[in-house]
């Protein structure tokens, strides 16, 4: 037991897109939140190197050391909003430290330290809670922690970065270049401070992790994920996999067999029928098979200042809930205790089995097919569709395309270095994986 509070105060450290946008949700339904938390919630301090415009604080105080709020003796819940991994870190250590509970959005900070702080925080005695580090708005953490706790979870999938997929909706649909897709998504809040973490598949990596260890009871292991991002697609790409009935998406793919857990982010070919081949914009999609439940599927915004209040302001009203009962929820952060999580073995990725998308660019005369069909025989690969161009005018070379059926990457790798080296083939082999999604 801890004692009953009359009133939880809040402390926000960072006052960007996601702390400018909890401190507005907290106002804005001050009463709402209080009938829900059966106790007032109110902001009681923020730290600030600056102020933001688009949020007015008021007469609510402002420090512009940060750690000030870790030091205030009457605030019971910080809320961590500045970013990264280092005076992040700090900051959620003094306040753990100091007896309070923090909420946090930055899946870096948890995936990379989540294990030694919520080892700190439970000697302290108080919560550490992370909703809105993955998936922004959806209530992915909570769905995976409490709403399938029934099930042995085999795989997940999903759409997990925001800015990535309003990348490549754009693009697809307006034809629009990346670069200035980019500059857009920034604009509009939903990328990081450092966007390559968006493009090259860090922060997918990130929210990767966190899914893996909930659904499959490991610690982080973000050294075990393999991360590619989508700098490398061509339009053309994106344009042949619809010609064949698909659509590329970046996604986050987790899945545990007898032969280890595997972790990767990249992007994919999706059949066109499959819902997440249909989740566009900023929006994100997290597909989990259990195994009592079957496939289930968490769809909503990813990124932006509202959504992602929307989950660091469920993780405070759970918490001001609890703290208004004087009980902490005994929920373990990961799901499991501590003392049950498992030690994972990881399957390395030439050992990863897909079927994969391949565009190389031919010869335009007899013999050249059978050679590169062979090559991927002597692998044990065999093709699942395959379409040769029409070389345009005065050109000798046309663009292949060929759908594998599933191959261990390894195996590819060869029969793709094989198929390089042939004299009728200019440059290098295009490859993106394709996954089925059947559940
Ligand atoms: N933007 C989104 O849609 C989104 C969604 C989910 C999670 N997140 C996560 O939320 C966190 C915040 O992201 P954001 O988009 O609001 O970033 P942001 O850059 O808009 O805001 C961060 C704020 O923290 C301040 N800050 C940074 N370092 C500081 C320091 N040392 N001392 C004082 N102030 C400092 C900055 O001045 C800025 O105002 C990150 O961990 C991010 O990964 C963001
Ligand atoms: N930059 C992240 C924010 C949400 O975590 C994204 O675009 O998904
Ligand atoms: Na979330």
């Amino acid at each position: 037991m801890i004692n009953e509070l009359r009133a939880v105060n809040i402390g926000i450290c960072g006052l960007g897109t996601v702390g400018g946008g909890t401190f507005s949700l907290l106002q804005n339904h001050e009463e709402l939140l209080a009938a829900r938390a059966g106790t007032s919630v109110k902001v009681k301090h923020v730290g600030a190197r600056r102020d933001n415009p688009e949020c007015p604080t008021g007469d609510t105080p402002v420090s512009r050391d940060i750690f000030d709020v870790a030091r205030d003796p009457d605030v019971h819940v910080l809320v961590e909003m500045i970013g990264g991994t280092t005076v992040a870190r700090e900051l959620v250590e003094a306040a753990l430290r100091a007896g309070k509970h923090v909420v946090t959005a930055n899946k870096a900070l948890i995936a990379e330290a989540g294990n030694e702080l919520f080892a700190l925080a439970a000697q302290h005695g108080v919560a550490l809670r992370y909703e809105a580090a993955v998936a922004g708005g959806i209530p992915i953490i909570k769905a995976l922690r409490e709403g399938l706790a029934g099930n042995e979870i085999h795989w997940l999938a999903g759409i997990i970065n925001g800015t990535g997929n309003f990348i490549l909706t754009e693009m697809r649909d307006k034809g629009r270049a990346f670069d200035e897709v980019l500059k857009e998504a920034q604009a509009l809040g939903y990328a990081e401070a450092d966007p390559t973490f968006d493009v090259e598949g860090i922060d997918a990596a990130h929210k990767l992790v966190i899914l893996a260890s909930l659904a499959f009871g490991i610690p982080m292991s973000v050294d075990a994920v393999f991360a590619e991002g989508i700098t490398k697609l061509t339009p053309e790409d994106l344009g042949y996999a619809e010609e064949l009935g698909y659509r590329v998406k970046h996604l986050g793919v987790a899945k545990q067999s007898s032969e280890g857990i595997e972790l990767r982010v990249h992007p994919t070919l999706i059949p066109e029928s499959r819902l997440l081949a249909n989740v566009n914009g900023v929006k994100n999609a997290v597909l989990v098979e259990g195994d009592a439940v079957g496939p289930t599927l968490y769809y909503g915004a990813g990124a932006g200042a509202q959504p992602t209040a929307s989950a660091v302001v469920a993780d405070i009203v759970d918490l001001a809930r609890e703290l208004a009962a004087g009980q902490l929820c005994p929920v373990p952060s990961l799901g499991v205790a501590p003392e049950a999580l498992k030690s994972p073995s990881f399957v390395s990725m030439s050992d990863v089995v897909t079927p994969w998308y391949l565009r190389l660019e031919a010869e335009d005369r007899p013999g050249v097919m059978s050679e590169v069909t062979s090559l991927l025989g002597e692998q044990g690969i065999s093709i699942e569709a395959l379409i040769q161009k029409a070389p345009g005018t005065g050109q000798t070379r046309v663009p292949v395309i060929v759908i594998t059926n599933a191959a261990r990457q390894g195996d590819l790798e060869t029969a793709v270095a094989a198929i390089e080296a042939l004299p009728t083939i200019t440059g290098t082999i295009a490859r993106i994986r394709v996954e089925s999604l059947d559940g």
